[in-house]
């Protein structure tokens, strides 16, 4: 229910954390302001989709100014009790999963609470406190905690094949460190990290200040 007692339609709660976590994001970078369009670029979600789903919040854009950041983050943060633990999953503790899984999440309100794994040495083993469960535990655990996110580090080979398994479990969020380009239904959001990238296009902008201060001086 939302604050006028209206019922919030599944599909459209299963969005909001997705929506939460990006304005958190965005506030976090010093973006006070967004419009459905950037929103639904940045999420691959329909605009109208997101209007309608922030209506349900009492949350209408400005027209020519968007959403105010820091209001939908009132909101939402109201809405999903975001003192409360986001519930997180990690797919693959090879050596990115293990270092993923010793840091500490919980300041972001964010806990992994299981890990998953084909490896027989590591299933049944715990590490920082999160257990370690074979594949054919995922979507028993996955539901009974509540889990809408994934952290996928498993190999490329088997990114995929994880991921349908995800979807078919409930997950709506994947934060992919895989390299390999998923094939999700459309609810489901995908945010990609490579670091490889990170650096390439820091040594870019390292290069063109570079020459920028060369310039300057000839
Ligand atoms: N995005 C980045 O910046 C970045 C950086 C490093 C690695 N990576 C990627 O992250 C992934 C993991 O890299 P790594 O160095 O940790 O590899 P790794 O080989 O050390 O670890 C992979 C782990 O996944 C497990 N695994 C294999 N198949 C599985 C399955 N079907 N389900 C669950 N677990 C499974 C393996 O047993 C292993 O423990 C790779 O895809 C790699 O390309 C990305």
């Amino acid at each position: 229910m939302n604050k006028v007692g209206q019922q919030i339609p599944k599909v459209t709660a299963r969005r909001l954390p997705v929506y939460y976590r990006y304005l958190d994001r965005l506030a976090s970078l010093g973006v006070r302001r967004i419009s459905s369009a950037e929103i639904s670029r940045s999420l691959n979600i329909d605009p109208a989709t997101i209007r309608r789903d922030l209506s349900y919040l009492g949350a209408l854009g400005k027209k020519g100014y968007g959403y105010d950041v820091q209001y939908l983050i009132q909101f939402l943060r109201e809405f999903l009790k975001q003192d409360e633990m986001t519930h997180v999953v990690l797919i693959g503790v090879g050596n990115l999963g293990t270092a993923l899984i010793q840091y500490d999440f919980l300041k972001n309100n964010a806990l992994i609470v299981a890990a998953f794994e084909t490896d027989p040495t590591k299933i049944g083993q715990e590490i920082n406190g999160v257990p370690i469960y074979s594949l054919d535990r995922m979507e028993g655990i996955i539901k009974k905690e509540d889990v809408l996110v994934a952290v996928l580090a498993v190999p490329v080979h088997a990114a995929q094949g994880v991921t349908n398994q995800l979807v078919r479990s409930g997950i709506k969020g994947v934060l992919n460190f895989t390299p390999t380009r998923l094939q999700v239904p459309e609810e489901v959001v995908i945010h990609h990290i490579d670091l490889s990238i990170e650096l390439q296009s820091l040594i870019y902008f390292m290069k063109n200040t570079n020459a920028g201060i060369v310039d300057e001086d000839e």
